[in-house]
Parts: structure tokens; sequence; C-alpha cells
């Protein structure tokens, strides 16, 4: 039986279309549902297994992007909104009603990240937006329950749909923290 892993990733990955104008996310609720504009693209989309970041129902990953935050508009039922846990370095800002992650904002002005909002590209009503490019913090799904004997299984059906696993960020992102913290020090 092939791993179930996001249900938006299980039957392969979609590309973006590449000229991704934005749209907007729409949270679970049939009535009065929570509605984020975003401006552009998303970028660094990738698969999510640690706890913290929000998933559909019976997934083991979440699929999480990064988007500027002035790019990021509560367009519609923003009371329903609130902060998952304020002393997070993520502030997930979820529907009280259904649960589901609208935005998660970095209010740390010193974090390397700091400036970027992380949204759920599959609530998007539009279609086209990038495609996830690899797999994090996979080791940390044995957190959630999965077993320890599952993750040879997990890492191959990531490799087998194109997401490199890594159990953190990708190269990319971690030279980009590392590059902020000599700065930082540097400076
Ligand atoms: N093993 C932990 C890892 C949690 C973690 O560090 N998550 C990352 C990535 S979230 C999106 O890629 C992170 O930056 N978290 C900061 C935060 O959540 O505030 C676990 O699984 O819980
Ligand atoms: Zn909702
Ligand atoms: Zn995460």
């Amino acid at each position: 039986m092939t791993v179930a892993l996001h249900p938006s990733i299980d039957n392969g990955i979609k590309q973006g279309s590449g000229n991704f104008a934005g749209g907007t996310l729409v949270c679970k609720c049939t009535d009065h549902p929570v509605k984020v504009g975003i401006k552009g693209d998303v970028a660094h989309n990738h698969a999510c297994g640690c706890t913290k970041c929000w998933k559909p129902q019976g997934a083991t990953f979440s699929v999480v992007a990064v988007v500027p935050r002035q790019n990021v508009t509560v367009l519609e039922n923003g009371d329903k909104l609130q902060i998952v846990d304020p002393s997070a370095v993520i502030q997930r800002h979820a529907c009280k009603a259904c649960g589901t992650h609208m935005y998660g904002r970095i209010e740390n002005k010193n974090h390397p990240f700091y400036g970027l909002d992380f949204i759920h590209p599959e609530l998007f009503q539009e279609q086209g937006s990038q495609a996830p490019q690899f797999a994090a913090f996979v080791s940390s799904v044995i957190e959630s329950g999965v077993k320890p004997e599952q993750m040879s299984g997990i890492r191959s059906r990531l490799k087998e749909i194109g997401l490199e696993p890594y159990d953190c960020l990708s190269p990319a992102l971690m030279d980009a923290i590392a590059t902020h913290v000599a700065k930082a020090k540097a400076a």
C-alpha cells in the first residue's frame, strides 16, 4: 500500500503555472469562512513534518510556503481568527471554528525569516501556485505518532514524488539562516 503523505501530493506533484498572480485562501467553514488575500506567488513551498504546522484530517505532512507579509490581507471574517500559540516563533492565525491555520507570522524582527508569512497553498481557491519543492522536518513525524520503522517507506515515497527529504529545512533555507546569524554576529 502506498504511504499517504498529504492529499495534495499523494497522486503526484502538480507543477505551478509559473505566473501565479495570487489568490484567496479560504478556511474549511461552510458558514462565514475566513478569507485571506495573497498577492503574487508563494516561495519555498514544502511538505513539513513538524508538529506545529496545520495538516488536513488524516495527513502526515503539512504543505506550507512563504509570502512577504505585506502581501497578506485578511479579507473576510477576520473576527474568527485567533493565534494558536503566542509564544511560538511563527504565530499561526487559525480559524476558531474549524481550526484551519490561515497564516503564520513572525513578529521577532531579529528572526532570519522576519518579513515572511507562512501559508498553506492548498487553501487557495485558485490553481497554479508554486508546487512543493522539498520535504522538511521529516523525522519530526515520529513526534506525531509515526513509528520509526515507517520512516524508510516515507522517505522513499517522498523521493519518488520528487521531494527530497530533509530533517530540518532545505540547504538553501539553512544557508540563509546561517548567513543571517553570521551577519548578526559580525555586526
Ligand atoms: N521537531 C519539532 C520541530 C518544529 C520546528 O522547528 N518547525 C519549524 C518549521 S515550520 C515550517 O517549515 C519551525 O521553524 N518552527 C517554528 C514555529 O513553529 O514557531 C516539532 O515537530 O514540533
Ligand atoms: Zn473556519
Ligand atoms: Zn512545520
